[in-house]
């Protein structure tokens, strides 16, 4: 069976992942330091805990091993702490890809998989948003991921290693089982946050501006289900396994949801009402972020299978499935 690494493997999309990875005949083996992870998503292969910037451990679970391919989902996530602490997710997201590139290539390991973002391109110059827009991050969490974006490019270019950066839209939606789902700590994003909130667990949900320029002046936002996610993953290492070029795509529905819309359908989704309280704009909101999806189509044959409603309906079964004490 082939191992395929896993680094952060025990998080929200890593997780989902791992499935993925396993249902396709693959043993999915997980690298992370559980700081917002969690030891119980790691259900389809070992865990070895470990830093990204702890070569050495790197070094010994590469041998161990001896993975065909490694999937990078491992650091920091949220904008808002990449402003307030902009050397921890520098230390985390660059010096900690690095100190794993390295490691690899020490390794001969040549099949790369990174987990990038949206946020790379900044504020929209045009919509749908294709992978040939000007990257310019406006936030330190998107430069950090953007400056690992042109570390691979330069080791692609040197022989080192061929790469997929992968450039994800909204990830929300959770195994249809509920085997797996999202749980950060804290939780920002909107839709887990709106759940809990129709859910009883919060008194309210508060919409981030209403004055944007958009359909409902609320925020236009590509949501992408998890499982669309982890399939283009495993889609990402078998094109890397055929040998396929170093590349970057977009991973997104290309269809916009507003933060009204997706309030409504959770309520009708859900049969719940929610508490709804306006507050002012988030700073560095962009008004609307939707994908093309077209490249990732042509070099992947990949294209969203779920929607919305879907993503919706297995985040809240997700949710409903514990009582509120794993926060
Ligand atoms: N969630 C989204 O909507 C979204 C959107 C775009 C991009 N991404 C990217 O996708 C990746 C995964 O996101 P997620 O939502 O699953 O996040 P997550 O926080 O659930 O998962 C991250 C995992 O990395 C591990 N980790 C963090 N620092 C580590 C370190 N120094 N060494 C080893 N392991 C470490 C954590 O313990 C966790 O298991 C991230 O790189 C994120 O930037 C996420
Ligand atoms: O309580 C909330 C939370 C969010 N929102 C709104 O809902 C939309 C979605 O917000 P999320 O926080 O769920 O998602 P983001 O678009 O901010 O973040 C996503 O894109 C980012 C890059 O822009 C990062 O990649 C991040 O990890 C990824 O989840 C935004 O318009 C936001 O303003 C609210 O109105 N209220």
């Amino acid at each position: 069976m082939s191992v395929i690494l896993v680094v952060g493997g025990a998080g929200y999309i890593g997780s989902h992942t791992c499935l993925a990875l396993a249902e396709r005949g693959y043993l999915p083996v997980v690298y992370d330091n559980f700081t917002s992870g969690h030891p119980e998503f790691v259900k389809w292969g070992p865990a070895e805990q470990g830093d990204i910037r702890d070569r050495a451990r790197l070094a010994e679970v590469l041998r161990n091993y001896q993975p065909k391919a490694v999937l990078h989902f491992a650091g920091l996530i949220e904008v808002g702490q990449s402003f307030r602490e902009p050397e921890h997710f520098y230390d985390v997201n660059v010096s900690g890809t690095l100190s794993l590139l390295q490691a690899l290539s020490e390794a001969n390991i040549k099949n790369f998989v990174f987990s990038s973002t949206c946020a790379t391109y900044g504020d929209p110059e045009y919509l749908p948003l294709d992978e040939k827009h000007n990257q310019k991050p406006v936030n330190p969490y998107g430069r950090t991921k953007y400056i690992v974006e042109q570390a691979l490019s330069d080791l692609s270019s040197c022989g080192r290693m061929r790469s997929v950066v992968l450039r994800y839209f909204n990830a929300a939606g959770a195994d249809s089982e509920s085997r797996v789902g999202e749980r950060h700590m804290p939780e920002t994003h909107a839709i887990p946050l709106a759940i809990e909130t129709a859910l009883g667990r919060r008194e309210f949900f508060s919409v981030f501006g209403d004055d944007y320029d958009t359909r409902d002046g609320t925020c236009v936002r590509d949501y992408v289900h998890v499982n669309d996610l982890a399939d283009a993953h495993v889609r990402a290492v078998e094109y890397l396994l055929n040998g396929g070029d170093t590349i970057a795509v977009n991973l997104g529905t290309g269809n916009g949801t507003t933060v009204k819309e997706l309030i409504s359908a959770i309520e009708k989704i859900s049969g719940r009402s929610m508490n709804i309280k306006h507050a002012k704009r988030r700073p560095g909101d962009p008004p609307s972020l939707v994908a093309s999806n077209r490249l990732a189509y042509e070099v992947l044959g990949w294209e969203p299978k779920l929607d919305i409603d879907d993503i919706i309906r297995s985040a809240w079964k997700w949710h409903s499935s514990f009582n509120g004490h794993l926060r």
